[in-house]
């Protein structure tokens, strides 16, 4: 994991800030184009190594604040700080290094087509120059954990929702990144894959990444006691976990795996 402060004022980004923060929002606002402000003076401190959800109705803006922390959008007023710096007015030349920080999952998945599982989920690997034999060690071994050791050469267009959502989501992880956005993460798997999901994001957490996952699936929530950024009516509140209701089922089921302390791969 890289320190908070490696990146100085040449790159382009705003010095200061808490170095223990991830992500900072301070009174940031957004609107789309010449529509009603979706968010007003919203304030928020990801601390590293922190786990929160993202909740809020359909609408409330989960999407579109994931999107002004990997810097897809920016804010309409307000400041945004990433890994200890401003990056509210940052050039576009520095968002591939910070997004190198950052394992994000889409909603809409986003895989390379024409790329097999495998390659999708190793290209993060490949472009920091990952010793290929790592590579072909590494890939599997996740993608069997998220139950796809029999998908490894196929192609996007061929799985289902749920397998591309989970290709989508071992690719995010792979590479242990410094933080993790994950958008709607468990929206098209079973029960027993969502529970196996959260497993799998809580093993990287405990090595350091901070996390942020919007869902709206409020039985999973309620099994893991994380903290949550709630929206609702263009603002967020930071709530304490939902009071636990029954137990996660058991993960142990299928591949190892990965613990805290090696690599998730
Ligand atoms: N590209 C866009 N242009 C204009 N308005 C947008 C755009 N994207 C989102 N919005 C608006 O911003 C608001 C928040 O949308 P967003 O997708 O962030 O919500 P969400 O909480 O992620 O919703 P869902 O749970 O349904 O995915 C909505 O009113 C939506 O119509």
């Amino acid at each position: 994991m890289r320190e908070a402060d490696d990146e100085g004022p040449e790159d382009g980004l705003g010095s200061g800030g808490d170095g223990a923060a991830v992500v900072r929002f301070d009174q940031v606002g957004l609107r789309y184009d010449l529509g009603p402000e979706i968010f007003r003076d919203i304030a928020f401190t990801l601390d590293a190594g922190s786990f929160h959800f993202l909740t809020g109705s359909s609408g409330a803006g989960k999407s579109s604040l994931l999107g002004l922390c990997y810097l897809a959008l920016r804010p309409t007023r307000g400041a945004v700080t990433l890994f200890g710096r401003d990056v509210t007015r940052a050039p576009r030349t520095v968002l591939p290094r910070l997004r190198r920080r950052m394992g994000v999952v889409f909603q809409d998945f986003r895989l390379i087509n024409h790329l097999s599982a495998m390659d999708n989920v190793a290209l993060p690997l490949r472009v920091a120059g990952v010793p290929e034999s790592d590579i072909r060690h590494h890939v599997p071994e996740l993608l069997a954990w998220v139950g796809l050791a029999d998908h490894l050469d196929a192609r996007p267009p061929t799985l289902s929702g749920g397998q591309k959502q989970r290709v989508a989501i071992a690719r995010a992880v792979i590479n242990r990144p410094d933080l993790l956005l994950a958008d709607e993460p468990t929206g098209n798997v079973d029960d027993r894959i969502a529970t196996r999901l959260l497993h799998l994001f809580e093993e990287l957490n405990k090595m350091g990444t901070t996390v942020l996952i919007a869902t709206h699936n409020e039985q999973l929530v309620r099994r893991f006691p994380h903290p949550r950024l709630h929206l609702d009516a263009g603002g967020l509140t930071c709530l304490p976990p939902l009071p636990a209701t029954d137990p996660a089922p058991a993960a142990a089921a299928g591949p190892q795996r990965p613990r805290a302390g090696q690599r998730p791969v």
